[in-house]
């Protein structure tokens, strides 16, 4: 997970990162492990799967690999499904807890032939050890000073062929020299409901919940086109059936449920209003700049790009401008306002 921020991780439902270390474990419990069991993201697993046949026939590592994209839609477990298929070792670590340069090198030096080295949140290495991180990518061999003061020595070490697989919400905040060194690079989309609806019958059925397929649906419709999401309103969800109903989740229950948990029809939930309104009402409708609007509804000004952002602009109920946020018609609508006919550079809503 990438954005730790204390106010609303706690308490959102709709919050793409994971809630607890108990909401980890039923994550991994849910997790598909082989590529055809990946739903959506069709592009990527269909090149996955090429790439990662013909290394396995050369016996060569896979290419480095670049993952990227909003929080919860399945690099990590995309991650984890490349190294079972190659079928070699998956080392995890991730960018802040990579310190100085020796922690990396003593994970480097103790890979085997081909094995998966997966960095979490790698746009946050600090830059002494993505220094040493190049070589190792380029050449397999890295560079490491041995003693200290005139005595120090720098010695180079061979390391075995592995992969590097980097997660990261932001790909714009990785330095040229380390984004160019990956021969893969996947940037994660947001699900449609019909892919949402079957990763929310999947677990169902791992979690022995019952569940028709238009109670599945409604959950994927209200899912932010977030897996991690689906699955966690899938077990709010289930919840509700079992203690007001009889465990059967239908359209109507769950559309119950939902509204109890403050999820609307669209799938927004507190924050996601709280944003909107903050454009309409509090800069009439924007443009308005990142940093007054985090002031506004009290956010990081990260987490508002990471985790909110993405996907109102996704649906189209806001758009980013040199200017600033700027609230589209959708969201004028979306909160019964009736919206202006130009935007703000004076030309005409594309969409009115
Ligand atoms: N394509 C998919 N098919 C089925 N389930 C999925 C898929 N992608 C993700 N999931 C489910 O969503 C959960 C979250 O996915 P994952 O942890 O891989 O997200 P992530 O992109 O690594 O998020 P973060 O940025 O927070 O690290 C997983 O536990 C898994 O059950
Ligand atoms: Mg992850």
């Amino acid at each position: 997970m990438s954005i730790q921020t204390d106010s609303f991780t706690e308490q959102r439902i709709i919050d793409a990162a994971p809630s607890s270390p108990n909401e980890e474990a039923i994550e991994r419990a849910l997790r598909p492990k082989h590529l055809d069991e990946y739903v959506g993201q069709s592009k990527i697993r269909d090149q996955l799967e090429i790439f990662i046949s013909a290394a396995r026939n050369r016996k060569e590592a896979l290419d480095h690999t670049l993952l990227f994209g909003p929080p919860g839609l399945g690099k990590t477990t995309l991650a984890n499904i490349i190294a079972r298929e190659m079928g070699v070792n998956l080392r995890q670590t991730s960018g802040p807890v990579l310190e100085r340069p020796g922690d990396l090198a003593a994970i480097l030096t103790n890979l085997e032939a081909n094995d998966v080295l997966f960095i979490d949140e790698i746009h946050r290495l600090s830059p002494v050890v993505e220094e040493i991180l190049y070589p190792a990518l380029e050449d397999y061999q890295i560079d490491i000073m041995i003693g200290e003061g005139p005595a120090a020595r720098s010695v180079k070490l061979d390391l075995q062929p592995f992969t590097l697989v980097g997660a990261t919400t932001r790909a714009g905040m990785l330095t040229n020299p380390l984004r160019d060194r990956f021969g893969i690079v996947a940037r994660l989309e947001f699900y449609t409901t019909d892919e949402l609806t079957k990763i929310v019958s999947r677990s169902a059925a791992l979690l022995k919940a019952h569940i028709d397929e238009d109670g599945a649906r409604e959950i994927a419709r209200r899912a932010r086109g977030t897996p991690r999401i689906a699955n966690r309103l899938l077990r709010r969800v289930r919840d509700y059936a079992e203690v007001k109903g009889n465990g059967e989740i239908t359209k109507t229950v769950a559309d119950a449920a939902l509204v109890m948990l403050d999820v609307d029809t669209v799938g927004f939930d507190v924050m996601d209003r709280k944003l909107l309104e903050a454009v309409l009402y509090k800069f009439g409708g924007g443009p308005v700049g990142i940093g007054n609007l985090a002031a506004a509804i009290g956010e990081a000004a990260d987490t508002i790009e990471d985790v909110l952002e993405p996907y109102l602009i996704q649906q189209g109920f806001l758009q980013r401008t040199p200017r600033g946020r700027v609230a589209t018609p959708a969201a004028y609508k979306h909160f019964g306002m009736s919206p202006p006919r130009t935007n703000p550079n004076g030309e005409l809503w594309s969409d009115l």
